[in-house]
């Protein structure tokens, strides 16, 4: 291997204080994935730009450095967005290609694809959007794709004549306008190539490059290679040790203050003080009254009624499956405890004690909505559910999913491990499933006389959608009736596509249940086949 100067473990940039692998100062390329110029300025305002190996112009200014990702800042792009100029949705300002190198690579965390079309007449799948404020070409972007689209992404072939160009998202935008949605600010996560990271992982050592621009992994080696190795083995025993003996002092300590665990409390701090009470077990047993009065079962526990000391009612989800080591439990819990929205039901309280977990939620007195839409003779006190109630509770549940895609700033993988940019699809896809069933007042897969002769609602209603025949279902009393089950029907049809990128987003639920039936575009057949019964 053809020596090159070592890199040092780190190194110092004005104000961005120490840095190390895989950013590199700009001075030693060979030492990282990404080079930061400008680190020997010592004036306090001055800015960090990050060196890019591209064709394309302009300074990146380096707004913060964390682990592996770099947050920068487009100058160019950032000026002409906020002067509103359509040249921001140029290939000039487009991001940048950023360079790859034995060690590694990056990339943009949140990306979106806007396509500029001369052409204003495209066919095009309904979840593509249309901004025809910049008069050399129309921008169309599809808004399934905001959270980034692999670089094969098949898209549709009305789009060839389009020029494509990459760029950063927002967080919180407005789908409509390109302006408000595309950012100046890119977030880039850097990958190590697999040498790099068994270099690192398996040796211990450091990834550079040679003076020929090839991988190399330093390890120490020899008589001081030994002493260090017997040094790290010395000093592994001896955490060893402390970590055993902390644990078994834990644990004492738990058994002994039920109310307070170490890990949790250090969670509790890193999350800020959380807006809800938490309760000890027994405390819980007390609001259930020994969980005398169950209210129903679900996925995750069973859920009982009961009552705070201040008389409100409340429902109280015992969690039976344990998972980890409450880590998860408790973030969701502060994430949680941060919603706040008409459509969803407030968290007021928890209980995290040793192994016993539960949630406290607003009573809802009208108990699940399962219950009302599949018991003919569900009724609301003495008011029948109706075709506005269910209306009115398909788009209040939306505006409510909505809330949480996108309204609330909690990061979906903080939110929930079980949601994700992935999920949001699959959500749509739940969401449209429960509308059907509440649209047709019965399970979706329905036996008629026996296991034969299996009637799959979303075929049957597809079907009558298709051939323009009356929807002919018990919730249609009038014209506004129909109007109102149409809508929720192609709405819902439009959610359960099989393929997740023709799924509209939820917040183009919102707005196609709010629109008027007859601007809704009947979506493609959305199954392959109707899922069997098991015997
Ligand atoms: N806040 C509440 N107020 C009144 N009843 C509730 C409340 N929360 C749950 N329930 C009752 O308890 C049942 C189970 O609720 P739970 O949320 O555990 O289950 P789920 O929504 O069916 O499934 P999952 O476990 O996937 O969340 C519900 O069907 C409902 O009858």
């Amino acid at each position: 291997i053809a020596k090159s100067e070592k890199c040092p473990t780190s190194f110092e940039c004005g104000t961005l204080g120490n840095i190390s692998f895989p950013f590199t100062h700009s001075k030693r390329h060979h030492c990282g994935v990404v080079a930061i110029q400008g680190c020997d300025d010592k004036s306090p305002d001055s800015q960090k730009s990050i060196v890019l190996n591209t064709t394309r112009n302009g300074t990146f200014l380096v707004i913060n450095i964390e682990y592996n990702t770099i947050t920068t800042t487009d100058v160019l792009l950032r000026d002409a967005l906020k002067s509103q100029h359509c040249r921001a949705f140029s290939n000039n300002l487009s991001l940048p290609q950023m360079p790859r190198s034995p060690l590694g690579y990056s990339y943009a965390k949140y990306n979106t694809t806007l396509f500029t079309c001369p052409s204003n007449n495209l066919s095009l799948p309904h979840s593509f959007y249309k901004y025809t404020n910049c008069t050399n070409y129309h921008i169309y972007y599809d808004d399934n794709h905001k959270a980034g689209d692999p670089p094969d992404f098949p898209w549709p072939k009305s789009l060839a004549a389009c020029s494509k160009f990459q760029f950063a998202l927002k967080d919180e935008t407005n789908d409509r306008d390109p302006f408000s949605f595309v950012s100046d600010q890119n977030v880039m996560e850097v990958q190590l190539s697999d040498e790099c990271k068994k270099c690192m992982d398996h040796g211990r050592g450091q990834c550079q490059l040679d003076t020929q621009g090839n991988f190399c992994c330093l390890t120490v080696s020899g008589h001081k290679g030994w002493i260090l190795k017997m040094g790290l083995v010395l000093v592994a025993t001896i955490l060893l040790v402390l970590v055993v003996m902390v644990t078994l002092y834990c644990t004492r300590w738990n058994k002994k203050n039920p109310k307070q665990t170490l890990g949790i409390n250090s969670f509790l701090e890193k999350h800020g003080s959380l807006q809800i009470k938490r309760y000890t077990y027994s405390e819980m047993k007390k609001v259930t009254n020994s969980f005398r009065d169950k209210l129903g079962q679900g996925g995750f526990g069973s859920v009982y009624k009961g009552q705070l000391q201040d008389g409100r009612h409340v429902a109280v989800k015992i969690l039976s499956e344990l998972k980890g080591d409450g880590e998860d439990f408790i973030n969701e819990v502060a994430s949680m405890s941060r919603t706040s929205h008409v459509n969803i039901i407030a968290l007021l309280g928890f209980c995290f004690q040793g192994s016993k977990r539960a949630l406290v939620y607003e009573f809802m007195p009208n108990g699940s909505l399962e219950k009302l839409i599949y018991d003919e003779s569900s009724m609301i006190g003495d008011r029948r559910l109706d075709c506005q109630t269910l209306y009115d509770i398909a788009i209040g549940v939306a505006r409510g999913l909505e809330y949480l895609h996108k309204g609330c700033y909690i990061a979906p993988e903080v939110f929930s491990r079980n949601f994700g940019a992935v999920s949001h699809k699959s959500d749509v896809y739940s969401y449209g499933m429960m509308v059907l069933e509440m649209v047709g007042r019965r399970r979706n897969l329905k036996v008629e006389v026996d296991a034969s002769s299996e009637i799959y609602f979303p075929h049957w209603i597809y079907n009558r959608l298709v051939s323009n025949q009356e929807l002919d279902l018990q919730n249609i009393r009038n014209e506004c009736d129909n109007e109102m089950v149409r809508k929720m029907t192609i709405v819902s049809l439009w959610c359960i596509q099989t393929n997740p990128s023709t799924r509209p987003s939820i917040s183009k639920v919102v707005e196609m249940l709010e629109g008027k039936a007859e601007l809704l575009q009947l979506p493609p057949k959305p199954f392959w086949f109707s899922p069997s019964t098991s015997p």
